[in-house]
C-alpha cells in the first residue's frame, strides 16, 4: 500500500465526505494525493481536549498499539496516525460496506446463512487477537464494518487490553454484551469475547440482544443468570451455538475452534457456497 513509512501528514491526503460521528471525533473519507491510483482510507479524526478531558488518552495509545501490529482480513488496518496542535488522526483501512448496526437496522435481522458466516469471520478474527493475548471486551454491531466483499471487519479497539485483565471500566456504551464476570466486576480473560459473540449471534439473528430490558437493573439479573429466550423462528442448530456461548461460568464456554467447527455453523457456510 502507498502509505509504507510514516511521517504522514494532512497534506498527503484529500479528505473527503464525513462517513460518521463517533464518541471522540468525526470519521471521514479520504484518499491518498501522491501516486496514480487513489488510494482510499478512512481518516478518524479525534480532538486532544475531548480525549484528555475524557481521560482516555491510554485508552487510544493501547489502540494504536494493538490495531497497528493486527494484520487480518477481517480485522480493519489502522496504517498510521500522525497529530497536529488540536487533533489527532488515525489513518485506518475504508469499509466500504459501512456499519453493521446500520445493516441490521435495515434489514431488521439477518437470514441464518448470513448470521453463520459472520461468526465465522468474527470467530477467525478473534482467534488471531487471542493468539497475541488481545482481548477485543467491547464486540458489538457498532464496532462493526462490512468490507467490499460484505465481509466481517472489527472497526474499533477502543476497549481492548492485553490479558487477563481486571481494568474497571466507566461504562459509556450498552450493557447489553457485557458477560457475568464483567458485570460482577470480576477479573476476566478472553473468554468475555466469547460470551459477546453469543450475544452478538442473538441480537444478528433475533434483531435485538437476548438481555434487553426496559430497567438496568433487570438487564444486569438475566445477565447474571444467562436469562434469555428464543423466538419460535431460531433454528435449532442456532440455539444450540448460542446456549453454548451463553454460559455464566468463562471455563465452559465453546471456544473459538468451537464455532468455527459448530454443525450449525458449518452447515449455513455450505449454502454460502452453493
Ligand atoms: Cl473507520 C471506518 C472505515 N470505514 C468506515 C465507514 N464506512 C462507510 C462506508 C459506506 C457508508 N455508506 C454506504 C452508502 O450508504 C450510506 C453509508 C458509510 C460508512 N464508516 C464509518 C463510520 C463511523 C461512524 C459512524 N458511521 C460510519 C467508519 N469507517
Amino acid at each position: 500500500s502507498p502509505l509504507r513509512g510514516g511521517n504522514f501528514s494532512l497534506k498527503d491526503f484529500e479528505i473527503g465526505r464525513p462517513l460518521g460521528k463517533g464518541k471522540f471525533g468525526s470519521v471521514y473519507l479520504a484518499r491518498t494525493r501522491k501516486g496514480e491510483s487513489h488510494f482510499f482510507v478512512a481518516i478518524k479524526v479525534l480532538f486532544k481536549s475531548q480525549l484528555i478531558s475524557g481521560g482516555v488518552e491510554h485508552q487510544l495509545e493501547r489502540e494504536i498499539e494493538i490495531q497497528s501490529h493486527l494484520q487480518h482480513p477481517n480485522i480493519l488496518r489502522l496504517f498510521t496516525y500522525f497529530w497536529d496542535e488540536k487533533k489527532i488522526y488515525l489513518v485506518l483501512e475504508y469499509a466500504p460496506g459501512g456499519e453493521m448496526y446500520k445493516q441490521l437496522t435495515t434489514m431488521k435481522r439477518f437470514p441464518e446463512a448470513m448470521t453463520a458466516k459472520y461468526m465465522y469471520e468474527i470467530s477467525d478474527a478473534l482467534t488471531h487477537c487471542h493468539m497475541r493475548n488481545v482481548i477485543h471486551r467491547d464486540i458489538k454491531p457498532e464496532n462493526l464494518l462490512i468490507g467490499v466483499n460484505g465481509e466481517l471487519k472489527i472497526g474499533d479497539f477502543g476497549w481492548s487490553v492485553h490479558a487477563p485483565s481486571n481494568k474497571r471500566q466507566t461504562m459509556c456504551g450498552t450493557m447489553d454484551y457485557l458477560p457475568p464476570e464483567m458485570v460482577c466486576g470480576d477479573s476476566h480473560t478472553a473468554s468475555v469475547d466469547l460470551w459477546a459473540i453469543g450475544v452478538l449471534c442473538y441480537e444478528m439473528l433475533v434483531g435485538k440482544p437476548p438481555f434487553e430490558h426496559d430497567k438496568q437493573s433487570e438487564t444486569y439479573a438475566a445477565i447474571k443468570e444467562a436469562k434469555y429466550r428464543f423466538p419460535d423462528y431460531v433454528s435449532k442448530g442456532a440455539r444450540d451455538l448460542i446456549s453454548k456461548l451463553l454460559v455464566v461460568d468463562p471455563s465452559k464456554r465453546l471456544t473459538l475452534t468451537g464455532v468455527m467447527r459448530h454443525p450449525w455453523v458449518e452447515s449455513m457456510l455450505e449454502v454460502n457456497r452453493r
